[in-house]
Formats: C-alpha cells, sequence, structure tokens
C-alpha cells in the first residue's frame, strides 16, 4: 500500500531490464505500486505495434515495409500498475497481444530501426509526464531509452527456471519447446543492430534463479529506497 511518505518522496526513475521470463513484469508491477509509481511494460508496446501490423496485412519479413507503417498506428499505455493498459487506435489488445502469433513475430519488429525510435519517443515522453516517477520494464531502458534512470536493475535467472515459470503460466506447454523458444527470442533481442537487449554498465544485476518473486521484489524496493533516501 502506498504510505504518505510515498507521496512526498522524491520522483524517481527506475528502469528494469533483463531477458523473457525473468520476473520484469511481475516485479516492476508490485514495486510501482508499493511505492507508489507509475508502471511502464515496454514490451507490451512493442507486441502492439506487432498485433497492428499482422492486423493490418503487413509483412512481418519485410523489414521495409515495417519501416513504412511504423508511424500508423496509434498506441496507448495506462500505467496505473495495478490496472495497466494498453490500446491501438482505441481497441483494447491487453488480449490479442499475448497470443503465439505475436511472440513468434515481435522480435523481427522491434528490430526495425523506425519501429524502436517511435517507441522510444513514446516511452521518454510517458516517463516525463510521471509526476511521482515510473518503474519502466524492458530490454534496453538502462542503454538506451532512460540512460540517466535513477537506478537501473538488470534482471536474469537460467532458460531452465525461466522455461518452468512460463509452462506455469501456458498450461500444458511443453517445458522443453518454451525453454528454446525463450532462448530463441533472447538471440534475436540480444544481436539485433538497435538498440539491443544489455545491462547497462551501471545496472544492478539480480540473478532470480533461486529467489522467490516476494524476495525479488523486496530486494528492489530495498534498491529504490536506498536511492530515495539519497535524492
Ligand atoms: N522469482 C520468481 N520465482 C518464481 N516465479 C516467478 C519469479 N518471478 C516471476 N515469476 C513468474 O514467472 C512468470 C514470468 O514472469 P514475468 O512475466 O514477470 O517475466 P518477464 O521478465 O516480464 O517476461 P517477459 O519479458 O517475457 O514479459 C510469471 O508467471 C511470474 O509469476
Ligand atoms: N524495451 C524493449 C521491450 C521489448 N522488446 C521486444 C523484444 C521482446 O521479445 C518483445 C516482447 O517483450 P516482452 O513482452 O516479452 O517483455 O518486445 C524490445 O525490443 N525492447
Amino acid at each position: 500500500m502506498e504510505s504518505t511518505a510515498a507521496r512526498t518522496a522524491p520522483a524517481v526513475i527506475v528502469a528494469i531490464d533483463g531477458p523473457s521470463g525473468t520476473g520484469k513484469s511481475s516485479t516492476s508491477k508490485a514495486v510501482a505500486a508499493q511505492l507508489g509509481l507509475s508502471y511502464l511494460d515496454t514490451g507490451a508496446q512493442y507486441r502492439a505495434i506487432t498485433w497492428w501490423m499482422v492486423t493490418n496485412g503487413i509483412d512481418v519479413t519485410d523489414p521495409a515495409q515495417i519501416a513504412a507503417a511504423a508511424g500508423k498506428p496509434e498506441i496507448v499505455s495506462g500505467t496505473d500498475p495495478s490496472a495497466p493498459t494498453i490500446t491501438v487506435d482505441g481497441t483494447d489488445v491487453a488480449g490479442p497481444i499475448r497470443t503465439q502469433e505475436v511472440t513468434s513475430k515481435v522480435s523481427a519488429v522491434s528490430a526495425v530501426p523506425e519501429v524502436r525510435a517511435r517507441i522510444t519517443e513514446l516511452q521518454r515522453s510517458i516517463a516525463a509526464e510521471a509526476a511521482q516517477g515510473i518503474v519502466v520494464e524492458g530490454r534496453d531502458i538502462g542503454t538506451t531509452v532512460l540512460p540517466d534512470a535513477d537506478l537501473k536493475i538488470f534482471l536474469t535467472a537460467s532458460p531452465e527456471a525461466r522455461a518452468a515459470r512460463r509452462s506455469g503460466e501456458l498450461k500444458g506447454a511443453d517445458v522443453n519447446a518454451t525453454r528454446e523458444a525463450l532462448i530463441k527470442r533472447d538471440a534475436a533481442d540480444s544481436t539485433r543492430k538497435t538498440s539491443p537487449l544489455a545491462k547497462a554498465d551501471d545496472a544492478v544485476e539480480v540473478d532470480t534463479s533461486d529467489l522467490t518473486l516476494q524476495q525479488v521484489i523486496e530486494c528492489v524496493v530495498t534498491l529504490v529506497e536506498e536511492k530515495r533516501a539519497a535524492k
């Protein structure tokens, strides 16, 4: 629960990056809710633009087509950590952006520089408007989007731990297939030319493989409070 102290504390910008399934979304939402901060899921924005491309017949194997269309959809993110929202041209796409089709295509779409430029600009404007501060989670937040963030966290976990978590979410999913899909997406996200998934030099790395979600949340809350106290 947000305390009076949290409401009067200085605004703080927190960047949380890391590969898929390391706990970025769960941790970021909980930390933001506990500390009275806004929350932004940047992966949802890349998924939203991918959903729009697929829905509008753009060939996502053709970077030129993706680049030409990158400016067309209007993507709006709601930043309340207890009820984050995402719309494209006014349509709620929170469900459709989580389909296997979007997941399998999002790395190709998000690798296109015109897409990244558009979404990065949107992310920076949302962060700038967050009066109390914000937790922004993604792949390139600490390195590219918000290089001056007050606190940068890089979450990691073994592929086995991440696959087990994801398989638990997708009832009946094969753990090995899930593990291979995660590794493939991480490789694509880490090797693209424009702002790849990477740990910023000044990020605090937290290996969550053997930590409970609650332990990770407590660790990050402590780090944010230390930063706020020092401001
Ligand atoms: N430390 C943890 N221990 C056990 N389960 C966890 C832990 N952290 C997260 N989880 C669970 O793992 C799953 C994936 O977590 P989450 O969606 O937060 O990861 P993510 O890094 O945001 O993934 P993605 O980048 O693919 O969106 C969720 O079901 C979440 O509850
Ligand atoms: N800052 C970001 C956030 C996400 N992406 C891309 C790469 C991911 O595979 C994809 C989906 O992210 P998720 O919902 O799994 O967190 O979006 C990126 O390039 N940069």
